[in-house]
């Protein structure tokens, strides 16, 4: 099976093809390939299909082989990816995905994308998950959680540390409360123009940067009154421009790293 590798600021994919009906156990395969020891090495894998509603549809699954609704940085690789390998030449495209249909527009320069805006929807907020505590092991944090395409909670911290996102991150993702998991955003305010964000992902853990994750930070920082509606995030390998209108927008790069064959 030919595959491309991809990335969203440090956010690795694996693209599949399958415009045409295959019957593969893609939960299996996605473990497998995904390994960074034994396969290829990625946070999910990405499987073009066609859409009865859309241009294209993208099917994602996380690294430990679960389903994902939604991935803002992998949305963003997909969709240079079918422009540019000429399975949708459009510079608007309407994408499937789990979390509904989205639109996507590239800049393109002499044929190659160059950046990608998504509108991302809308977040789905419930009023007791907004800046609520939330207590882990010897920490309280003020808390918000919400659907932003995919299960969210956003913490704020006054430092981000690696190692706090490897010890809290694990343990908030599987609380109890959380009854299909969450992905977790430790967010530090820089300014009300600007913020740091860290994501532990559902299914795939630590990772460089979340789309999603960052969507979901800026809107609960905004809601909280500690932002402004347009916002840089800065995540570990650079940035991603977030604007929230009722509907929020992610603008971000997408990177070929690799291209080959797997033998299953
Ligand atoms: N990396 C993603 C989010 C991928 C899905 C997530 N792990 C989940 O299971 O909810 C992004 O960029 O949004």
């Amino acid at each position: 099976m030919n595959f491309v590798k991809m990335h969203g600021l440090g956010n690795d994919f694996i693209i599949f093809e399958a415009l045409d009906k295959v019957n593969y156990d893609w939960n299996e395969i996605a473990k497998k390939v995904c390994d960074r020891h034994i396969g290829i090495g990625a946070d999910g894998i990405l499987i073009v299909e066609n859409s009865d509603i859309a241009d294209v549809k993208m099917v994602i699954i996380n690294s430990d082989g679960s389903y994902a609704e939604m991935c803002g940085n992998g949305l963003r690789c997909f969709s240079k990816y079918v422009y540019e390998r000429g399975i949708v030449k459009k510079e608007i495209l309407n994408i499937e995905t789990g979390a509904g249909v989205l639109e996507v527009v590239l800049k393109i320069e002499n044929g190659i994308v160059k950046g990608v805006r998504v509108n991302m929807g809308k977040p789905i907020l419930e009023e007791d998950k907004n800046f609520y505590k939330l207590n882990v092991l010897d920490r309280t944090f003020n808390a918000t959680t919400m659907i932003m395409g995919v299960p969210h909670t956003v913490i704020y911290v006054d430092e981000i540390k690696d190692e706090d996102v490897i010890k809290y991150g694990p343990i908030i993702e599987k609380m109890e409360m959380f009854k299909r998991g969450t992905n977790v955003n430790f967010v530090k305010i820089i300014d009300d123009k600007h913020i740091q964000v860290r994501t532990w992902e559902r299914g795939a853990g630590y990772t460089l940067a979340c789309g999603t994750g960052t969507c979901a930070s800026v809107v609960a920082s905004y809601i909280n009154n500690f932002t402004d509606k347009n916002v840089i995030a800065h995540l570990k390998l650079g940035d991603l421009r977030i604007n929230y209108e009722d509907y929020v927008y992610m603008e971000g790069p997408a990177e070929f790293i690799c291209e080959g064959r797997i033998l299953l």
